[in-house]
């Protein structure tokens, strides 16, 4: 495995607000991290901090071993594609897709015709006029046929419909299993994305607050639910998620590892946790743990 990005504890601060904080990772070859947050979390200001848009107030970030700002060989590398992605004024998809071509050195260009037939993007269009969905398809195509070792998506699917959430999504894992490469998706949309991505980080005012294979995490959290003293046993050396009681009965979603045989034999049931229902409860024990300032 190969490092192609060293966030080290980095920190950015707006006037009054600190929007990431002593946030460390690494992204390696090949992978697809889901970055997932609640709204205001940090996630976007990451993405900008980690392709050169902004410059951490704390901390360094190194991407294919140099830095990213105003370095057009590191950036090169990298595609960063957002919603709120400005177009010059009178500009058509058709230029739209020439820039893309010229900008991008890995683009490929049978994808992005083959991309703006399937989401039925009007070429000849100016961008401006192009409705939400469209809009968002488009940035879609650019991304993906850009091919850059390192893209970034942040919440790509902003007025996509099922019908294109969908495609995208399938596109973008059937060019990934032939074109290899690392991708950022930033969503909202967890469960949608769950089978997608590999690796979780997870953002909570502006910290990470989980780094983690998403196989691994699959396996790591889980909800049990029987009579209180058997589950308070069994829950003993573990991360407590969320408890709640009724009459004698509890049910606890907790990190660590409970060995079915020993939950059977207590009598308590034991479920998997969703990767939606896993953020969820790391963001809200997170919060428990540090209220508001
Ligand atoms: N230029 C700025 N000036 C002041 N505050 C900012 C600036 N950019 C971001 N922030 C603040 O930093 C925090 C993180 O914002 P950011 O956009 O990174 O969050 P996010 O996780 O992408 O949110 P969302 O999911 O809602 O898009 C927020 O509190 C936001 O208001």
């Amino acid at each position: 495995m190969s490092t192609v990005a060293r966030v080290d504890g980095v920190t950015k601060r707006f006037r009054g607000v600190t929007a990431l904080d002593g946030v460390s990772f690494e992204l390696q070859r090949n992978g697809i991290y889901g970055l997932l947050g609640r709204n205001g979390a940090g996630k976007t200001t990451l993405m900008q901090v980690m392709t050169g848009q902004q410059v951490p107030s704390a901390g360094s970030v190194e991407l294919f071993g140099g830095h990213p700002y105003e370095n057009a060989a590191v950036l090169g590398e990298v595609a960063f594609i957002k919603e709120s992605q400005r177009y010059p004024d009178n500009f058509r998809v058709r230029d739209a897709l020439t820039a893309g071509r010229l900008l991008f050195r890995y683009w490929d260009e049978a994808l992005a015709r083959s991309l703006v037939r399937d989401f039925d993007i009007p070429v000849k269009r100016t961008v401006k006029k192009l409705s939400r969905g469209q809009l968002s398809a488009l940035g879609v195509t650019l991304g993906l046929a850009a091919r850059a070792p390192l893209t970034f998506f942040d919440e790509p699917y902003l007025g996509l419909d099922a019908v294109a959430r969908q495609l995208f999504y399938d596109r973008l894992l059937a060019d990934y299993a032939e074109f290899p490469r690392t991708i950022v998706l930033s969503t909202h949309l967890i469960d949608e994305v769950a089978d997608l991505i590999e690796h979780v980080l997870l953002i909570e005012r502006g910290r990470l607050v989980l780094d983690e294979r998403a196989e691994a995490l699959r396996g790591q959290v889980m909800t049990l639910t029987g009579p209180s003293t058997a589950v308070d046993t069994l829950t003993a050396n573990t991360d407590e998620l969320h408890r709640e009681r009724l009459g004698n009965l509890t049910r606890a979603t907790v990190r660590g590892r409970v060995e079915p045989g020993d939950a059977r034999a207590a009598g308590v049931e034991l479920q998997p946790v969703s990767l939606q229902q896993l953020v969820v409860r790391i963001t809200a024990a997170t919060v428990q743990k540090e209220p508001v300032p």
